[in-house]
């Protein structure tokens, strides 16, 4: 089996995976905050030993995604001790070229390795055609993939949660809004729907901004925030929902033809 995590600004996403089996085909899959990282131990201790009994043998491979900085990095190599596994963590990195996708920045090691990592997912479900993936987390990545794989560069917008936030705590007369709920009229009528319409605005606009920039062929929505900004997306760009195309990157680039092998199910 292989571990695959992938450790945000706001969450840290985990999903464990036989060691035959296709991008995005999890065995067990789980998402903590940062302050209950602690609890990622028993977790993977006990999917580890659930799934080690079905016969799919030990984890001998663990590759994270980590833009959460060093601190977040020496507690998942805790939890994974803690969790009874002797594998070292591999590291993935934005590196020139890997899994079939060229990186595109100026110096490549300087984008986010969870942006690449998406970049791969997004290549391995939809090769051949000009993708956006946005990933709509703590930040939002939009970034912009050509058919031959190649990583053009992207966006990087505050998330949708943090745009809500700066406007409560820089005003002295707007409230913190909540998230979710129901799409609210582009013009509307209170305070609380005026917010979220000019948050679901900025965040959707900036997409629909990006596939019309890049005539991408498909957009792909990622994140923990996705499933309230893709409402807001207008009919003009149609749009996949894709649960943690970091993971499914990661998944990808282990099993990539460079690394032995894939065959995928495009989901679009
Ligand atoms: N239960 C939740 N807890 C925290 N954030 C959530 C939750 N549901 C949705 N969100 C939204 O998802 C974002 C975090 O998404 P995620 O993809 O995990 O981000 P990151 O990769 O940066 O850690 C938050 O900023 C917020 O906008
Ligand atoms: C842009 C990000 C903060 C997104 O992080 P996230 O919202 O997923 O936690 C991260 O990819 C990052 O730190 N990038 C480095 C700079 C860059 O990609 O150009
Ligand atoms: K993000």
């Amino acid at each position: 089996m292989m571990l695959l995590i992938d450790a945000g600004n706001t969450r840290i996403k985990w999903a464990l995976a036989a060691d035959a089996s296709k991008p995005g085909q999890w065995l067990d899959y789980g998402a903590v905050m940062h302050a209950d990282a602690a609890q990622l131990a028993d977790a993977w201790r006990a999917a580890f030993t659930t799934h080690a009994a079905q016969g799919h043998g030990a984890v001998t491979r663990v590759l994270a995604a980590n833009v959460a900085g060093a601190a977040v990095r020496e507690q998942l190599e805790r939890m994974l001790a803690a969790a009874g596994n002797a594998e070292a963590i591999e590291w993935f990195a934005s590196i020139p070229e890997r899994a079939g996708v060229k990186n595109g920045y100026r110096n490549p090691g300087q984008l986010g390795c969870d942006r690449f990592a998406a970049a791969i997912g997004a290549h391995a479900l939809a090769p051949g055609r000009a993708i956006i993936v946005a990933n709509c987390g703590t930040a939002t990545t939009i970034d912009a993939v050509t058919a031959d794989g190649v990583f053009l560069g992207g966006m990087i917008l505050p998330g949708l949660g943090l745009m809500a936030t700066s406007l409560a705590r820089n005003t002295a007369q707007l409230p913190q809004i909540a998230q979710g709920g129901p799409l609210p009229s582009g013009f509307a009528d209170n305070t609380d729907d005026a917010i979220l319409s000019g948050l679901l605005a900025a965040q959707a606009g900036a997409i629909e901004h990006a596939c019309m920039l890049h005539q991408a062929e498909d957009c792909l929505i990622s994140g923990g925030a996705a499933q309230y900004i893709s409402p807001a997306l207008t009919a003009r760009v149609p749009h996949q929902l894709v649960d943690n195309i970091v993971l499914i990157g990661l998944h990808a680039a282990v099993v990539h033809p460079d690394h032995g092998g894939a065959d995928l199910d495009r989901p679009c």
